[in-house]
């Protein structure tokens, strides 16, 4: 299997490379050559069978005969091995043929770890065997960082560098960072936004030299090996609901792109998918450009799903591509329009085509609170603030196909804004109970790009 940057001018590199890469060398992301096909008996099986099977049978269509069977496998089975859910990412009812998949079971309590756990194995893996050490960059709005840092600590072959935006984080998301006190592990509290930290993450591997110099790395859904493990879940919450026999939609809580990128990849590999829904939080740019087909920044706003305050939305990078018939050219000029002038129209073939597979709704501050409020009184089901966005969502499109939306986070890493919302105060697990004495190590830095780069070239053992 081969891998093409989505701005067409960048290597075509294989699973091991692209992986190692993070962003191709010419801005673009890396999507796969064409997309492997998973049969319907194939799908029908899966029903019932281990996560980790099903995860073997997924990614390694993407691996071809890069990893050993037997390699990939060890890695797959340890990566889910520490969940604290036997069926790794269970599905639950909520009210009549509206379930919620949860994908906060892994040691960080949210959805990045069923990737993340992947990933740093396999990144691992990759490094140990061509004897290199990489240093892994990540851009970070609470999750992806506590996620990324749990699975690279203590690492030989990595150090991580993760930049979180200064005071925009949930104290429990800022502290699960902050408190891994591993050599390898360097948090960054930026002094700007998310998009800040995701622009110089961005601009840091176009800078070649410096990439080249500290073998750069990243950890971000530009990161081809993120997906792939989040391709997974659609297939097993599916499966586990009568496909390929029956359609199912899913509504997901969307900021990055990465998570429901992941669904249209399911489709594109033969999962019959009705609905891909967006669900967005008053931070609607992906809403917006669903609706006017123009993506168009005017800024971002805290709210209370901190996690997706996010308006440079990386992973829709490569539905515009597939969705303009893979045309680079066309990918790139949309592109520098967001940085030229901060916007950009769909061309007509493009946005015909995403709004044959997806639909979007947004959901307020004060309906998010409802939602929260609503569901544990109608279901005794607690929402994160998070998974409230996309069930309130949902709720516009119940019908006869089964829906199911992703439950990304626990609601136990934003505990202010539950109470606020339902006065319960969800508590968090015995592993994270003293996490709030635990010691902090951080460094503040300015929105500046050089400074961080000096930051990572004097501490990084892969220069
Ligand atoms: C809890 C939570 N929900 C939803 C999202 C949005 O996911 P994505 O960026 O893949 O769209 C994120 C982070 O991105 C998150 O941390
Ligand atoms: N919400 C994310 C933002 C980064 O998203 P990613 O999926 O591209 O890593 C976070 O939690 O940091």
């Amino acid at each position: 299997m081969q891998f093409v940057s989505t701005r067409g001018q960048a290597p075509v590199l294989g699973f091991s490379d692209a992986v190692l890469a993070g962003l191709a060398s010419d801005g673009g992301l890396y999507v796969p050559q064409s997309w492997p096909q998973i049969s319907p008996a194939e799908i029908a099986a899966f029903a019932g069978k281990p996560y980790a099977d099903v995860a073997y049978a997924i990614i390694s269509r993407f691996t071809g005969d890069e990893i050993a069977p037997a390699k990939l496998k060890a890695i797959i089975d340890e990566a889910y091995a520490g969940f604290r859910h036997p069926s790794v990412t269970p599905l639950l009812e909520i009210e009549p043929n509206h379930f919620v998949l949860e994908l906060f079971h892994g040691p960080t309590l949210a959805f990045k770890d069923v990737a993340m756990q992947f990933l740093s194995r396999v990144m691992d893996h990759i490094l140990a065997e061509r004897g290199l050490k990489a240093t892994i960059v990540g851009a970070t709005s609470g999750d992806t960082g506590s996620a990324a840092i749990e699975a690279f600590r203590g690492r030989d072959t990595t150090d991580i560098f993760i930049l979180h935006p200064q005071g925009r984080t949930s104290p429990v998301q800022r502290l699960q960072m902050t408190t891994v006190l591993d050599a390898n592990v360097h948090n960054i509290a930026l002094e700007g936004t998310f998009d800040d930290c995701q622009n110089i993450v961005k601009a840091m591997f176009n800078n070649h030299k410096f990439r080249d110099r500290v073998r750069l790395s990243g950890v971000n859904s530009i990161n081809w090996g993120r997906i792939v493990a989040q391709i997974v879940y659609y297939f097993t919450a599916a499966a586990s609901l009568g496909s390929p026999h029956r359609k199912v939609s899913f509504t997901v809580p969307t900021g990055n792109f990465g998570d429901i990128f992941a669904g249209y990849c399911a489709k594109a590999m033969g999962l019959p998918i009705d609905r891909l829904i967006i669900a967005t939080n008053a931070n609607d740019i992906l809403r917006r450009t669903m609706d006017t087909g123009r993506y168009e920044m005017d800024g971002v706003a805290p709210t209370i799903s901190p996690s997706m305050d996010i308006q440079i939305s990386s992973n829709f990078e490569r539905l515009l591509f597939e969705s303009a018939g893979r045309d680079a050219g066309a990918v790139i000029r949309m592109m520098d329009g967001l940085k030229q002038s901060g916007g950009f129209a769909l061309p007509d073939n493009a946005l015909a085509a995403i709004r044959r597979d997806f639909a979007a709704g947004t959901t307020g501050e004060a309906e998010t609170r409802a939602t929260i409020a609503g569901t544990l009184k109608a279901s005794g089901y607690l929402l994160d603030p998070h998974t409230a966005v996309g069930v309130h969502v949902a709720q516009a499109y119940l019908g006869a196909t089964p829906m199911v939306t992703l439950a990304t986070a626990h609601p136990a890493k934003f505990p202010a804004a539950v109470k606020d919302a339902a006065g319960v105060e969800p508590a968090l697990p015995a592993w994270l109970a003293d996490l709030h004495s635990r010691e902090e190590r951080l460094s503040v830095l300015a929105n500046d790009q050089n400074a961080v780069e000096d930051f990572i070239a004097a501490r990084t053992r892969a220069a």
